[in-house]
């Protein structure tokens, strides 16, 4: 089935400023921001809450199934953390974000994330955890790596996609 507008996947280690560009880029360019935390919490897509990591054990299947049919229609801003699981064929775009480590120590101290979550998340910044499953899961044509440490780059940055959108829609104009 083609799609009349894209799907993009914005992504990166928490704190990278996912849900900050999701919503700039939705105001500029009306796509839907789907946000899975809020997908997971609400539609139940879960196996319960783990205490040590504060956060919810996500089941990817019943997630998958939980927003397949709006998702394939396309027009859609897929926010988290995590991108590998998203089927291809659903996927157009996929940023990565990407932030210094004393700015993300910073932001996440400020979340006042467990000791355990704080050092995972670091380690995964430095490490490229999330850059190396877009590019492992994806064609990298459709993979972007973008700085996300000061407001400046997350304006360049949301102009830059939505001149990709704008450029996208006029390639698939039927
Ligand atoms: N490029 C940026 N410049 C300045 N501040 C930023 C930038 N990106 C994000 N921030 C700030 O960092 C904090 C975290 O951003 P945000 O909540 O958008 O991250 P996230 O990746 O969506 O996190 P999570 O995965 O936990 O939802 C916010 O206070 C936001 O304002």
């Amino acid at each position: 089935m083609s799609r009349t507008l894209p799907n993009i996947i914005i992504t990166g280690t928490p704190g990278t400023g996912k849900t900050s560009h999701s919503e700039l880029l939705a105001e500029r360019t009306g796509l839907k921001h789907l946000s899975i935390n809020d997908v997971v919490k609400e539609k139940e897509c879960h196996e319960g809450w783990d205490d040590e990591y504060q956060s919810w054990i996500v089941d990817e299947d019943k997630l998958l199934d939980a927003i397949e049919d709006e998702v394939k229609q396309g027009g859609y801003i897929i926010d988290w953390h995590a991108c590998d699981l998203f089927p291809k064929s659903w996927i157009d775009l996929v940023v990565v974000l990407r932030v210094d480590t004393a700015t993300l120590y910073d932001r996440l101290t400020e979340r006042k994330y467990p000791e355990v979550k704080l050092q995972e998340n670091m380690d995964a910044e430095i490490m490229e955890v999330l850059l190396q499953e877009a590019k492992e899961a994806y064609d990298e044509e459709i993979v972007v790596e973008l700085q996300s440490t000061t407001a400046d780059e997350m304006e360049s940055n949301v102009d830059r996609i939505v001149q990709w959108f704008e450029q996208w829609k006029n390639n698939n104009a039927q």
